[in-house]
């Protein structure tokens, strides 16, 4: 299968291992600088068990038309770079590509405003990384399988059927669900309920939850969450005790530091746009009361102001 992932960053350059152990895969990155560095030096993955994986020769370019139709695009840049993305990997759709995103946030809806709703496979990772050099990445490994996934206007046909195939041909394990959307909602929540306080307060999962008051804050963005999923009419089992299933998820990063917290301290632009930001939108719409990640909203992009300001 013809693949093209989009953004070689962590997520994408572990994609691009994986996948390219069976498939013909062609990484697409907006900077010229990490296209240069792939072509002349590779890239190293620094596996869960702490072996060296070395990949020289990597099909790399900034330029989709080069790529030309491939048969699977995957969209895997920050989620406030989606829709240039998608747009960007047009001209390498084609009547039979579909595009898949594990993306966090809520980002499904921008990849089907450009292409069409049928041909988006949306779902979650539980597999995750960090940038060590702009070629070097610690790979954590998986809590789960390499993807959830699901066509995402929840009506599988043959193509979508052939892909999953296709994929599973890497050996990892893939799963594939009729309803993607309480799946996402369930990683989402997680994500908006402690990336922010942990981007705000500089804590790690242990010492968050060693403070009452942070574990109280992380509740509050919780239990909105699950308000706007009630009034879209998604359901996931946990959202009955919200507050233990975002400590139990937080607590599983161990002393990492989540993303934002990583973006903040790296004067990097954050995903607080379709995390906490999504969920403002999400509940205005539905008349949700969603005030408190409406604050941490504001808190966020305040620290964003304030990046090129000392
Ligand atoms: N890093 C992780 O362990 C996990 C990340 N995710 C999610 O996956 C997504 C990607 O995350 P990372 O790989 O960590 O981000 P990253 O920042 O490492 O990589 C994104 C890459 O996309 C490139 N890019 C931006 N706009 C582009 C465009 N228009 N065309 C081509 N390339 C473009 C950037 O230059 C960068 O190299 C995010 O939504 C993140 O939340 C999900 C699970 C785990
Ligand atoms: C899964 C987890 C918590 C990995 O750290 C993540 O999604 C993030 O940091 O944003």
């Amino acid at each position: 299968m013809r693949i093209a992932i989009v953004g070689a960053g962590v997520i994408g350059t572990i994609f691009a291992y994986i996948f390219g152990k069976v498939h013909d895969v062609t990484l697409v990155e907006v900077v010229k600088e990490k296209v240069d560095l792939y072509r002349r030096e590779g890239y190293t993955i620094i596996m869960p068990d702490g072996k060296e994986v070395h990949v020289d020769d990597v099909n790399i370019t900034n330029d989709p038309k080069e790529v030309g139709v491939v048969d699977l695009v995957q969209i895997s840049v920050k989620g406030y770079a989606t829709e240039a993305a998608t747009k960007g990997a047009l001209p390498m759709i084609g009547d039979e590509t579909m595009v898949l995103s594990v993306q966090n946030g809520l980002v499904h809806d921008i990849i089907a405003s450009v292409v069409g709703k049928e041909k988006v496979i949306a779902g979650i990772t539980a597999h995750s990384g960090m940038p060590v050099k702009p070629n070097v990445i610690r790979y954590v490994g998986g809590y789960g399988p390499l993807l959830i996934i699901g066509k995402y206007d929840k009506k599988p046909n043959e193509r979508f059927n052939w892909i999953v195939e296709e994929l599973k041909k890497t050996g990892e394990e893939i799963v594939v669900v009729d309803d993607i959307e309480p799946v996402i909602w369930k990683k989402l929540v997680a994500n908006v309920a402690c990336n922010p306080v942990a981007a705000i307060t500089g804590m790690t999962s242990v010492e968050a939850l060693a403070c009452e008051d942070t574990k109280a804050l992380i509740k509050m963005l919780a239990e909105e969450v699950v308000e706007v999923a009630r009034a879209k009419g998604i359901y996931f089992p946990e959202m009955e005790n919200i507050a233990e299933f975002v400590y139990e998820a937080f607590a599983g990063t161990k002393d990492n530091k989540v993303s934002m917290l990583q973006d903040v301290e790296n004067k990097r632009r954050t995903e607080i746009d379709t995390l906490n930001g999504a969920i403002v939108r999400e509940g205005e719409k539905l008349g949700v009361d969603v005030k408190a990640n409406k604050v941490i909203t504001h808190i966020v992009k305040s620290l964003e102001f304030m990046y090129d300001k000392r």
